[in-house]
């Protein structure tokens, strides 16, 4: 069901401090870790929302133990993996990409489909290496069916990550337990949000397997045991990042507590983007504070290490002064929607100039009006019209209920960002704090 939302325009600089939920990335990660371990292990402050939520209903349905705990904690307890099972994706990349590596060690027949959109996204590569790794599957793209046997032989396999960085983690998270270990190499145009790679690379050697990335675009994973272990996992830093997108484009002060001093999440890299657009961003014992300027810079970034961010910093570049140009994405297209024809139509039917290039866009400034904001099925679009929403009247998201793949709570946590600024409250915790 979708939900037209007007998204809330302010005239005050936004002051708040607004606490995030936990990593998508870390949390599914840490979910298929657990569930391949050698004992059970605790999730401590995951993510809850639909793309952890479908992550956990795959594990079950292949027999894995999740128990839900009174502070919104999970009981990870491994079982054999078993078909048969149907099991659904979503919309989710890393339930799509990571799950097939684990089911291949399942016994039993495993079906796996998705939301429509998710039969669009790219699939083939991975699907092609499990068959190169010993894996009987039916079909390039969801829906497919896995015939898994209860073992995978493993070994080396070269594929072209350059459309998704999925493909590499997802085979990695699982590959200590093919009978031969594996090796994965990458061969093509560079892959892009590396950084997620490093972020399954560590969490793995956190588990004790033992991965070789010594060589460029080359992972060794060695045969053996994954470790059990909890996980105390951190907010997520690109789903903060709209949160401090409102101080940036208001004038205003936003903090984010519990920021990582050391991270591998690519939003890590919203503290550089803001820098260069004018914004003074402290990182200290408090958290992430970010500090808009009285007039925000265009910028030209490349941003294959943190795509992930193209549509909050699309939108902010649309209420900045001055060109900007971003790098380095043009495998967005095959994100939850073509991110870059998204991002330009919903700017240009506010009236603003964007264009797509051949790897991102080009977004010049050009007063914007409201109107319809299409959300694409995109958490990352709907929240994308609510930053430009905030300086522009009229705006509405026209399925802001997306945002739960990623952030459930997200219009409650905006309206309490922005409540922090009418009742001059400058720390305003968000409802998510209480789950
Ligand atoms: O491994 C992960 O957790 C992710 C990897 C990235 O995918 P791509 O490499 O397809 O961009 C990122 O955009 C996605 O949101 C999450
Ligand atoms: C690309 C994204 O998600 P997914 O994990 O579905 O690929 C995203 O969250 O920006």
């Amino acid at each position: 069901m979708t939900s037209h939302w007007q998204a809330p325009r302010t005239d005050s600089p936004v002051h708040a401090t607004v606490r995030l939920p936990g990593s998508k990335s870390i949390t599914n990660r840490a979910l298929v870790l657990a569930a391949l371990a050698d004992g059970s292990s605790v999730l401590r402050a995951p993510l809850r929302s639909r793309d952890s939520d479908l992550m956990v209903g795959t594990l079950r349905a292949l027999g894995v133990g999740v128990a839900d705990g009174p502070d919104g904690s999970w009981l990870v307890t491994p079982a054999p993996l078993t078909g048969p099972a149907e099991l659904d994706c979503g919309l989710a990349g890393t339930v799509m990409r990571f799950v097939p590596p684990a089911a291949a060690l399942a016994k039993g027949a495993v079906r796996f489909d998705g939301d429509p959109r998710a039969r669009e996204r790219p699939m083939g590569t991975i699907l092609e290496a499990l068959r190169a790794l010993g894996a009987d599957i039916d079909g390039d793209a969801l829906p497919f069916t896995l015939h898994g046997s209860g073992h995978l032989t493993g070994g080396k396999v070269v594929l072209d990550a350059s459309s998704s960085s999925q493909f590499v983690s997802g085979l990695l998270l699982s590959g200590a337990r093919y009978d031969n270990g594996l090796t994965v190499v990458h061969d093509g145009e560079p892959v892009p949000s590396m950084p997620h790679i490093e972020m399954t690379v560590e969490m793995l050697r956190a588990h004790g397997v033992d991965v070789d990335d010594s060589e460029p675009n080359t992972w060794r994973v060695r045969p053996g045991a994954i470790a059990a272990r909890d996980w105390d996992i951190e907010p997520d830093l690109s789903n903060a990042t709209p949160f401090l997108a409102a101080a940036a484009v208001t004038g205003g002060q936003v903090t984010v507590p519990g920021w990582p001093s050391r991270t591998t999440q690519p939003g890590d890299a919203i503290r550089e983007v803001l820098a260069l657009m004018g914004c003074e961003v402290v990182l200290d014992e408090r958290g992430l504070t970010v500090r808009g300027p009285a007039v925000l810079t265009g910028i030209d970034i490349d941003m294959r290490d943190f795509s992930e961010l193209a549509p909050t910093v699309a939108a902010i570049a649309a209420l900045a002064e001055g060109r900007s140009q971003l790098r380095g994405i043009a495998h967005i297209r095959g994100h939850e929607t073509d991110r870059l024809a998204a991002l330009t139509a919903e700017i240009n039917r506010l009236g603003g100039d964007a264009e797509e290039t051949e790897d991102g866009l080009v977004i010049r400034p050009r007063e914007l009006h409201g109107g319809t904001w299409g959300a694409y099925a995109d958490h990352r679009m709907a929240t994308a019209g609510a930053i430009v929403g905030l300086l522009v009247g009229g705006v509405e998201v026209d399925d802001i209920g997306t945002t739960s793949k990623t952030m459930p709570d997200f219009p409650a946590m905006w309206r309490a960002m922005l409540d922090g600024v009418h009742s001059g409250q400058s720390d305003c915790r968000s409802t998510v704090e209480s789950v």
